[in-house]
């Protein structure tokens, strides 16, 4: 029950995302009834049964709640985040093209130019150490934020941003800020802010963006005016973007650098769609700038945390770590650019990767509302309860991971317990229709990044006794920018 007024709030927000669900799913069992803010009840579901009703089966039954679409558009652009319905099904279906193991294939190698870029620049700054042997502490955070924005500019636009080598570029500055705000205390602000009727409205306007620093003078709405100066730049260079990419149109089809990427599709449906019918009603500019928007998000945000997480346990489990080394050194040899394929064969790579999205899922939870009084799992569930989809709780679930659930043990997935369930017990990217669009992508993408960095270096704890600080709002990420320490590996 918790508070009379705030429910569980505060208990959630003081602890590590999804920690609190986690004890209460493991004293109460796979089906939990909790308060949040101003009698508001919540309810989580553990069973792979209770998911796929919410999540494939009855999936229009159960959308994402307003208020979150509402702040996924401010922080994600309004696209498919926020999209329900017929709209959201036709924009997934025109996207499903870049996405397909083909176009997928072709993409692993536009991931090499930033990779190759980030090994060259940390052995570099190592070499310029008083002692290179010893190696430097990097903050891998903001490293792999930086590689995983170039990674995505380029595929999903064709556009070179470069940010390894700026970092002061406007885009990387704005994605920053945008990410000092994710903290659990700004999202739970934002969300008693957004409940105001007309707040969400007036934080996208063009009015609010230009007296920001009014608004920023009072200093509880301090990180009003971040949000509002990150969300406005963010969609002005998707803008940009996009104008460039509009000029690409008149490339013959069947040229693959401009097939390939996300946005491209995107404007070449547009105009096939006007081809046909003149008179169709198309997306509009704006519409496309956020979806760019969104892809911008998606598309790096979630992949560097993963890659952060990853290489943070590894420093932390030598053996996973020289066992991983061992595997890619050979293939790196033999070409160090390892395509689509070569990455997908590689098994240690494969259960680090799992087990590292298991442990650590870079978006911890997601909520969902039920739309209509239905029954899951014999429970009753009223019109208008949250569900929320604790993906960190449902991932360490000890009923089927076992008592050692919580630690990091990539052999598991070598010798996966008898209740696994492949879509539902690491569900890191959840599933059905709102699903991610870009877990193949993602887990290609991690892979390509992990297996240079670990075949070039070797990684350890900053300092003795260093503890992770995983905090998030909409994911999970390091308090600390994640400090480790990067060495060469030894010939
Ligand atoms: C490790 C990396 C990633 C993880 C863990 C991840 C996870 C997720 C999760 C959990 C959702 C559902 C969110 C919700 O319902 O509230 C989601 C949605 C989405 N993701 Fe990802 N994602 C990753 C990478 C990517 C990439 C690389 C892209 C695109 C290039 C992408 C594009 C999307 C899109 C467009 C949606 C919205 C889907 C819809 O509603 O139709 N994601 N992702």
């Amino acid at each position: 029950m918790g508070n009379p007024l705030f429910g569980q709030v505060f208990s959630i927000l003081k602890n590590e995302p999804c920690i609190s669900q986690r004890g209460w799913a493991n004293k109460y069992g796979p089906v939990v009834r909790y308060m949040a803010q101003v009698g508001q009840e919540c309810l989580i579901f553990l069973n792979p049964e209770a998911l796929e009703k919410i999540m494939v089966k009855d999936w229009l039954e159960y959308p994402r709640p307003k208020f979150l679409r509402e702040i996924l558009g401010m922080a994600a652009g309004n696209g498919l985040l926020t999209m329900t319905g017929v709209a959201h099904k036709q924009l997934r279906k025109a996207m499903n093209p870049a996405f397909s193991i083909p176009n997928l294939i072709a993409l692993t190698d536009m991931y090499y130019e930033p990779i190759e870029g980030l090994v060259e620049i940390l052995k570099g700054q190592i070499k310029g150490e008083a002692d290179p042997e010893a190696g430097k502490v990097f903050q891998m955070h903001r490293w792999m934020g930086e590689v995983t924005l170039d990674i995505i500019c380029d595929t999903a636009f064709g556009y070179k941003l470069d940010c390894l080598h700026n970092p002061s570029t406007e885009l990387a500055v704005a994605f920053e800020q945008q990410l000092s705000l994710q903290s659990a205390g700004d999202l739970a602000y934002l969300i008693a802010a957004i409940s105001i009727p007309g707040v969400a409205r007036l934080l996208a306007s063009d009015w609010l963006y230009r007296h920001r620093t009014l608004v920023g003078k009072i200093p509880t709405l301090r990180s009003l005016e971040l949000l509002v100066d990150s969300m406005h730049r963010i969609r002005k260079i998707s803008r940009e973007i996009l104008r460039a990419k509009t000029t690409d149109l008149n490339v013959p089809p069947d040229d693959v650098s401009t097939k390939q990427n996300i946005l491209s599709l995107m404007v070449r449906a547009q105009k096939a769609e006007l081809d046909a019918n003149p008179v169709a009603e198309v997306m509009s500019d704006m519409a496309m700038v956020e979806h760019a928007f969104t892809f911008l998000i998606t598309g790096h945000e979630p992949i560097a945390m993963s890659l952060t997480w990853t290489l943070w346990l590894l420093a932390n489990d030598p053996e996973s770590q020289r066992r991983l080394r061992e595997e890619v050194t050979p293939v790196y040899a033999a070409n160090p650019r390892p395509d689509y394929r070569t990455l997908k064969s590689l098994e240690w790579l494969d259960c680090v990767i799992n087990e590292s999205l298991r442990v650590l899922p870079p978006v911890p939870q997601t909520i969902r509302v039920a739309n209509k009084t239905d029954y899951i799992e014999g429970v009753l569930v009223p019109k208008g309860t949250l569900i929320l989809i604790p993906i960190r709780v449902i991932n360490t679930w000890k009923t089927v991971w076992g008592e050692d659930a919580e630690e990091f043990h990539p052999a598991r997935w070598l010798n996966l317990p008898k209740a696994y369930n492949p879509a539902y017990s690491q569900f890191s990217f959840i599933a059905g229709p709102y699903g991610c669009f870009g877990k193949p992508m993602a887990v290609s993408e991690i892979k390509a990044v992990v297996a240079a960095l670990i075949a070039n270096f070797e990684f350890a704890p900053a300092y003795a006794g260093q503890v992770a600080h995983p905090t998030a709002a909409l994911s999970t990420w390091p308090k600390d920018n994640m400090p480790l320490r990067v060495s060469r590996v030894k010939a």
